[in-house]
Parts: structure tokens; C-alpha cells; sequence
């Protein structure tokens, strides 16, 4: 479809036919993106730790009923996470192609996208502690 990489994979799309008008289907475009999610998640820990923290987010929505808004803040904090984590991993698979060997920028490049993911981590976690500590003091108080 858009010529080959230097080992003979097929590129869905390379950089040379990006600009050429080539029709690129919706469907690859969602199964890349799907690749990409998976493989983040196979081979980041912290991915694997947020996806652990979700479904207990979720059991918790659902167990302690929690109300609309409650249910908007959860799912905003683990899609806003993924997507954090996903990025992250990208980053880092960025900077290690071009930087292989120590350098200062490839080190501040990493920190940064790190820094940015433990940002969203620890606003999840309030909004976390926001909305499931009341009612859980609640239900240990009945
Ligand atoms: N090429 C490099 N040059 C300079 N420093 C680097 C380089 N690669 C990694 N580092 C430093 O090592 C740290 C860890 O990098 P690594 O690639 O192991 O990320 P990681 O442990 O997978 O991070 P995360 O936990 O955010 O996924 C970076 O935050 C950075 O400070």
C-alpha cells in the first residue's frame, strides 16, 4: 500500500506517500491505534497499575452507586491516564531511536512525559479520594 520498510514490512503508510493524497481506511488507522494501546499496555508496568486502579475505580462506582457526575470525573481520570501513559511510552520509544546513548535532552524529554503522567496520576488520586471517601465512611459508619 505505501511501499516497504528497510526489513520488508509493509507501512500502512509511509512518510514519502503522506503527503501525496494516499487514502489511508479508517479501520487501519483504529487497528494501529488499537496496536499501540495494546503494546503500551503489555509493556509498561504503570499501564498495567493503572488498568489494576480502573477496574477497582469501576467495582467501587458500581458498589457504591455513585451518582452521574461521579461516574463523568472516574471516566475522564482513566481515559485522561491511558492516554497519559500511552504518550509516555511513545516518548520514550522516540527518544531511545534517536538517542541510544545518554543525552541531556533525551533525559529531560523522558523525565517531562514522566512528570506529565505522574501529574495526571496524582489528580486522579484526589479526585479518587473525592469521590469514593465519603461514601465509603459512610457504608463503614452504618
Ligand atoms: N538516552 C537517555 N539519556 C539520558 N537519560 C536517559 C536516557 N534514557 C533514559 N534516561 C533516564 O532514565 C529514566 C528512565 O528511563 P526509561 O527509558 O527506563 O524509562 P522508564 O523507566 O520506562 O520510565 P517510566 O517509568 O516513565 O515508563 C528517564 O526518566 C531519564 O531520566
Amino acid at each position: 500500500m505505501g511501499g516497504t520498510s528497510p526489513d520488508n514490512k509493509p507501512f500502512v503508510r509511509s512518510a514519502e506517500t503522506k503527503g501525496k493524497g494516499q487514502r489511508y481506511k479508517l479501520t487501519s488507522a483504529f487497528s494501529n491505534a488499537g496496536r499501540g494501546l495494546f503494546e503500551a499496555v503489555r509493556s509498561e508496568r504503570n499501564l498495567r497499575i493503572d488498568a489494576c486502579m480502573a477496574v477497582v475505580a469501576i467495582a467501587l462506582g458500581f458498589g457504591l452507586r455513585i451518582d452521574t457526575p461521579s461516574w463523568l470525573a472516574v471516566i475522564v481520570c482513566i481515559g485522561m491516564m491511558f492516554a497519559l501513559e500511552t504518550v509516555n511510552t511513545a516518548i520514550e520509544a522516540v527518544v531511545d531511536l534517536a538517542s541510544p546513548g545518554y543525552h541531556e535532552l533525551a533525559r529531560r524529554a523522558k523525565d517531562c512525559a514522566a512528570g506529565a503522567a505522574l501529574a495526571g496520576a496524582l489528580a486522579s488520586f484526589v479526585v479518587g479520594c473525592i469521590i469514593f471517601i465519603p461514601p465509603i465512611m459512610a457504608f463503614l459508619a452504618s
